[in-house]
């Protein structure tokens, strides 16, 4: 198979020393490790390169909108004090590209050092799937409740956002990362070699709005727990710790779980006014 070849990056980011690494080509965007003024600054980089297929006017339009848009969502965070990366630079008219002209959008942010929660859990679920049977007792339910304590971490980060009067849009485990602490004990004391250390940080802002709206609060759970469900089957009996998390959080977050509980959520896209309204200026 033909290795793939990304489509060449706007300027600045085509002429830097070292090049970005290209980690990750997510639906929208292409997810690059790079650094910011000097080489010893790590940063992540989202470029979003233009689709040759769209019209050029609502091509650029969108590209835009999408990048400003995660761009202030990211910034109203930061100063709420939600845990997420700091926004660095953007540019939604990136120079260079593969046409001559518009390249792209861009958007610099802190490089959060640590892994994604996915990686996490399927690291643990893995070993204890071959290895449970040889631990104790005890040694069992250490196992556990560290992954418990996990999931509570996550459902408070997510009680955050939704304080913050946001809504994600787009929850899995994959737009969760553990913020690596400066010493991380627990890989050694853990026979499984996993850690779970680290503050628990929000990615990926692409598809998120404003909301304070139950309904909407609900449908990020929804997601995230149907996401745990099916890709992580040993944690999702855990789920409970996640919501006590959630509950924790801020006071909304009874009424939030109990829309959860009363009616199944309905799983659509958000609505056109949703968007349109994240478009406008964060208060
Ligand atoms: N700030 C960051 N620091 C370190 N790594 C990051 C950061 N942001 C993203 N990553 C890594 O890049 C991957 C992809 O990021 P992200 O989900 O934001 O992009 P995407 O899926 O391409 O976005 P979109 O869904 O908007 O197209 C993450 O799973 C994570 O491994």
């Amino acid at each position: 198979m033909a290795e793939y070849k990304p489509p060449a990056l706007p300027a600045p980011f085509n002429s830097t020393n070292p090049a970005p690494e290209l980690l990750t080509q997510g639906a929208e965007g292409h997810l690059y490790k790079t650094f910011s003024l000097d080489p010893s600054i790590p940063a992540a980089l989202k470029v979003r390169p233009s689709k040759p297929y769209r019209h050029p006017i609502l091509d650029r339009r969108l590209t835009r909108q999408r990048i400003i848009q995660e761009a202030r969502c990211l910034a109203k965070l930061v100063r709420e004090g939600v845990s997420v990366p700091a926004v660095l630079a953007l540019d939604w008219e990136g120079q260079g590209g593969d046409e001559a002209g518009w390249g792209g959008a861009w958007l610099m942010m802190e490089w959060i050092d640590g892994p994604v929660v996915r990686v996490v859990l399927e690291q643990w679920e893995a070993w204890m799937k071959k290895n449970a049977s040889s631990l104790d007792a005890a040694q069992l339910e250490q196992e556990n409740a560290r992954v418990k304590a996990l999931l509570r971490r996550i459902g408070k980060a997510l009680g955050g956002l939704h304080k913050a009067g946001v809504v994600h849009g787009d929850l899995t485990t994959s737009n969760l990362m553990l913020r690596l602490p400066a010493e991380d004990t627990e890989a050694k004391a853990s026979p499984t070699g996993v850690s779970t250390q680290g503050e628990v940080v929000l990615i990926d802002f692409g598809l998120a709005s404003q909301s304070v709206q139950d309904e909407d609060r609900a449908v990020d759970l929804y997601v995230l727990e149907r996401a745990i469900g099916s890709t992580h089957p040993r944690s999702e009996p855990f789920m409970e710790e996640l919501v006590h998390g959630y509950r924790e959080s801020h006071r909304g977050a009874i009424s939030t779980l109990k829309r959860l509980e009363d009616n199944p959520v309905p799983l659509s896209p958000p609505s056109p006014m949703t968007m349109t309204e994240c478009f406008l200026p964060y208060g």
